[in-house]
């Protein structure tokens, strides 16, 4: 089943009298990882928003893994996501007081598909990925999520997008609050934690250092032929 297939997608934000998304067609394969490029403004994270069911799109216009999402209704659509995807946002939506194996843990407790695709007792697989991630310390695992600097937000974010292995992962624009090095070897694990689990990737950044790392690179812009 393909993972994500957009066909003749129209969305305008309510009162803009044009659509920021119009696009004919787009998929994403199984396992593929692809850059999605534009400037800023250009809807990236509207596509990444009716991807995953957050905002209302025609029926028949965004199918994931197989499921019309636009006729879902919305506690069908939350379930939907969780079971299906893991995101990762611009700013990291940790829960502060959770620590970083919890909050990894987080998708478990709402997907039992997430739960099951875990062979290994769920708290060693949350220490696993963080340590794939490069987090092992024991008392960063263990502490509040709200002593964690940036750059360890954004790999515990990395890693409960990737707990359960969902058959997808979005990525809003995961590397900007890091440095070039840092970019480069958050972007090498994620894409190697995902060959692992089989995801397919798609990862928003106006970044080009970061596309040969890619299968290949979308430009909005080009997607977006009947907008603005
Ligand atoms: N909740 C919202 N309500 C109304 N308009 C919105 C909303 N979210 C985004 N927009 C508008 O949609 C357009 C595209 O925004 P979007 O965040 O998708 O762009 P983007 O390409 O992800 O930008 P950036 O690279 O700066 O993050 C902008 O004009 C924005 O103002």
């Amino acid at each position: 089943m393909t993972p994500i297939a957009i066909n003749s997608l129209q969305y305008r934000w309510p009162g803009e009298a044009k659509p920021i998304l119009d696009i004919d067609k787009f998929e994403l394969s199984t396992g593929e990882k692809v850059m999605l490029r534009g400037p800023s403004g250009s809807g990236k994270s509207t596509l990444l928003s009716a991807i995953a069911g957050v905002i209302d799109v025609p029926s028949a216009s965004v199918l994931v893994s197989g499921t019309d999402v636009g006729e879902l209704s919305g506690s069908d659509r939350d379930r939907f996501r969780v079971d299906h995807m893991g995101i990762i946002f611009q700013v990291f939506n940790l829960l502060p007081w959770l620590s970083a194996i919890d909050n990894v843990l987080l998708p478990c407790r709402f997907s039992a598909r997430r739960r099951e695709n875990i062979l290994a007792e769920p708290q060693k697989a949350a220490s696993r990925l963080l340590g794939e991630l490069g987090l092992t310390d024991s008392k960063t695992l263990n502490g509040p999520a709200s002593a964690l600097s940036i750059g360890q937000q954004q790999r515990v974010a990395a890693a409960r997008a990737l707990i359960g292995s969902p058959e997808i992962v979005l990525a809003d624009e995961p590397t900007s609050a890091l440095d070039e090095e840092a970019k480069d070897v958050f972007v090498e694990l994620l894409l190697k934690e995902c060959n692992q689990s089989g995801s397919s990737l798609l990862f928003v950044s106006h970044d080009r250092t970061l596309e040969t790392h890619f299968d290949r690179t979308v430009e909005l812009d080009a997607l977006n032929g009947g907008a603005k």
